[in-house]
């Protein structure tokens, strides 16, 4: 195994973003990750994947710094997250976008209004720049610009999901975050979803991890998967990881919605020829 839990050495001189080391979570004796390594390397879209229950979302949590790793090394962006307090801590937010897994928008406040809240925190912005940046995020994942207006009570799960990375891209992170983005949307939906999320990475620079079951959008966006496989992540492209034996990769790779995915994956390449 190569450096930061790679199956092959993917590194050739690339900035690497995230980088952990011999990181171990746990919630009382109950050990979430342990002797754990990852590298993200700037401008590519991570899926990480794992059982239910593996660690996923304590994992983007450690990262982003609302869970504190037990034990290890975690970098983001060139920095030490545990050295990260105050000022330091709240600058840092500023360049990293989080899409919670059930979208966590306030219900009170408007699309436009939440997705003011962190540039209101963070930027300091007069009222009017700031409903105009919001206008901008809206137009930017595709919705209609009366969205800005409506609760997020109003909105189909499609579009709550778009209004929550709006609110997420806000203040123009380097860092994407999304967990479970396409959860509960229908296929077309999470493709069209997907096809977002790819044209923004490209249009603005991202780096992006995201945490799906979707084997669809594993094939369609991402450039390498992490799986998280007891306690620890095996990181490498669909191909690397399709011949890594292991027995939750064979079956979750090999399996019949593997099987299909890969055979949606053949098609859409060979239409687009
Ligand atoms: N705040 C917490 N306190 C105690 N245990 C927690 C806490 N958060 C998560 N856990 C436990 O950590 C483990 C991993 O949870 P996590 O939500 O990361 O799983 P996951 O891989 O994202 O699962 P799923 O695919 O079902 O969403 C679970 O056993 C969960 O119960």
């Amino acid at each position: 195994m190569a450096d930061g839990g790679q199956l092959v050495d993917h590194r050739n001189g690339r900035e690497v973003i995230v980088r952990l080391r011999d990181v171990r979570t746990q919630f009382g004796d109950h050990v979430i990750h342990d002797k754990l390594d990852f590298d993200m390397f700037r401008g590519e879209v991570v899926g990480l994947v794992g059982g239910s229950g593996s660690g996923k979302s304590v994992l983007l949590r450690t990262i982003i710094g609302l869970n504190p790793a037990r034990h290890g090394r975690i970098e983001v962006l060139g920095v030490d997250r545990r050295g990260l307090h105050g000022k330091a801590e709240h600058d840092f937010h500023a360049h990293t976008g989080v899409q919670f897994q059930d979208g966590a928008l306030f219900s009170s406040l408007t699309v436009a209004e939440n997705i003011m809240v962190p540039i209101r925190e963070h930027a300091g912005l007069d009222e009017e720049a700031m409903r105009c940046i919001a206008a901008l995020k809206i137009a930017l994942v595709g919705l209609p610009a009366d969205t800005g207006e409506k609760k997020p009570s109003e909105l189909s799960g499609g579009m709550r999901k778009r209004a929550s990375l709006a609110r997420a891209l806000a203040l123009d992170p380097e860092l994407l975050f999304l967990d479970e983005p396409t959860a509960g949307l229908d296929p077309i939906g999470a493709s069209h979803y997907d096809e977002l999320v790819r044209s923004l990475q490209q249009s603005l620079g991202l780096t992006v991890l995201m945490v799906t079951h979707d084997l669809d959008s594993l094939n369609a966006i991402c450039d390498r998967v992490a799986v998280l496989l007891d306690k620890r992540v095996v990181a490498g492209t669909m191909d690397e990881l399709l011949a890594y034996d292991h027995p939750w990769v064979r079956e979750y790779f090999h399996g019949p919605r593997g099987r299909a995915a890969a055979r949606q994956k053949d098609k859409a390449s060979s239409d687009g020829k």
